[in-house]
C-alpha cells in the first residue's frame, strides 16, 4: 500500500447558524481522515451526528464551515464524475428505461464515445448486477425497489469514478435482497482499482464489507474517534465469516462503541492516542488481533492483508 494517501479529510467542521441567533450548532468539528487507494471504508455513528453531512462535502454538494477534502492531491471544489454516489433513494430519472438512466452517466463522462459504446459498455454494468433480459427496458416506477438500486449501484460503477460513495444504499432492501446487492457490489469493486466511502447502520454489513470502519462520536461536536481495522482476510462470505476468531471480537467493539463510548466521548473535540504520532489521525484498534502475538501481528498487518481483494 502506499504511504500516500488517496483521500484527505482536513480539519474538516461543520456549524449551522441559530435560527433564533443564539449559538450556533456545531455538527462536527476537525474531522479528520486519510482513504488509500482501492480501500472500502465504512463509517457509523448515531443518527445526526454528521455522516451524510461529510459524504455531501466528498460528494461537493455540500460545503464545510472550515478544512477541506484533497482527492488525488487537488483540493476538492464542486461535483466531479470522478466521484459517483448512491443515495438511499435512488436518484433515479423516472422518465427514463434502467439502461437510459445508466447510459446518461456514461455520456457524460465519455463525450467522445460513439453511441454503441456507450451502450454496450451502460448494459455491461447492467448485466454485471443481474438486470438485463428485459429489465433494462423498464422505468424505475415499473422495478422493485432492489432492482432500482441495482441501476443507481450500475449507473455509479458504469462511470468508473475514482470514488465511489455510497449512502446507506442498502437501508431500504429486503435482507435477501440486500445480501445479492451486497455481493455483486463487493464483485465489481474487487474488479477495480476503486475507493469505497459507505455510511451504514448495520455492523454487520460493516464488517462483512469493509477494510476498515470510521466510527463517529454522538454530536453536537461530533468527531471521529476511531478507525477500526477489519483484519478478516477476502474474500468474505456471509456464512463463513461469523466463524473467524476475529469476527466477534470486532462486532462487539463497534457494539460496544455504539451503544455507549460514542455517548461518553461526545463533545471531546480532540481523542487523544492518535495514529502513528499523530493526534489528528483517529485512533487505529485492531480487535481481532486481541490477545495474538506480535510475531502472529507482524504478518497479520502487513499492508497487504487490507487490500487483499477477494
Ligand atoms: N440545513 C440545516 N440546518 C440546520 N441543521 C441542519 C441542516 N442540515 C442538517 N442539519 C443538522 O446536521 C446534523 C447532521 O445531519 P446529517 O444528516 O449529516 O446526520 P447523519 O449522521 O447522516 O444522520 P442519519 O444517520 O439520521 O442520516 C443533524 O443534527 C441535522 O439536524
Amino acid at each position: 500500500m502506499t504511504n500516500i494517501p488517496f483521500l484527505e479529510v482536513d480539519l474538516l467542521t461543520k456549524r449551522y447558524p441559530s435560527p433564533d441567533g443564539g449559538d450556533p450548532l456545531t455538527v462536527f468539528e476537525n474531522i479528520n481522515f486519510d482513504i488509500y487507494k482501492g480501500e472500502f471504508v465504512c463509517i457509523i455513528g448515531h443518527s445526526g451526528c454528521g455522516k451524510s453531512t461529510i459524504m455531501n462535502v466528498l460528494a461537493g454538494l455540500d460545503t464545510p464551515t472550515s478544512g477541506g477534502v484533497t482527492m488525488d492531491g487537488k483540493e476538492l471544489s464542486g461535483p466531479s464524475l470522478d466521484r459517483g454516489v448512491v443515495f438511499q433513494n435512488y436518484s433515479l430519472l423516472p422518465w427514463l428505461s434502467a439502461l437510459k438512466n445508466v447510459i446518461f452517466g456514461v455520456k457524460a463522462r465519455h463525450p467522445d464515445w460513439s453511441k454503441e459504446k456507450v451502450r454496450e459498455h451502460s448494459y455491461h454494468y447492467l448485466e454485471l448486477v443481474g438486470l438485463v433480459n428485459g429489465a433494462e427496458n423498464r422505468k424505475p416506477s415499473q422495478l422493485s425497489g432492489g432492482m432500482r438500486q441495482r441501476v443507481s449501484i450500475a449507473r455509479a460503477f458504469a462511470i468508473q469514478p475514482k470514488l465511489l460513495l455510497l449512502d446507506e444504499p442498502f437501508g431500504a432492501l429486503d435482507a435477501l435482497t440486500r445480501g445479492t446487492i451486497q455481493d455483486e457490489l463487493i464483485r465489481i469493486w474487487s474488479g477495480s482499482d476503486q475507493t469505497v466511502f459507505m455510511i451504514t447502520h448495520d455492523v454487520d454489513e460493516a464488517i462483512l464489507l469493509a477494510d476498515r470502519v470510521l466510527l463517529m462520536t454522538n454530536g453536537p461536536y461530533a468527531t471521529v474517534a476511531e478507525s477500526v481495522a477489519i483484519d478478516i482476510p477476502r474474500p468474505r462470505s456471509r456464512a463463513d465469516i461469523i466463524h473467524h476468531d476475529g469476527y466477534y471480537k470486532i462486532r462487539n467493539h463497534l457494539v460496544e462503541f455504539l451503544a455507549k463510548r460514542s455517548k461518553d466521548l461526545a463533545g471531546i473535540s480532540k481523542i487523544s492516542g492518535g495514529q502513528n504520532d499523530d493526534p489528528q489521525q483517529p485512533k487505529i484498534v485492531r480487535p481481532a488481533l486481541d490477545g495474538v502475538s506480535s510475531s502472529e501481528i507482524d504478518s497479520a498487518t502487513s499492508p497487504n492483508l487490507l487490500k487483499v481483494k477477494g
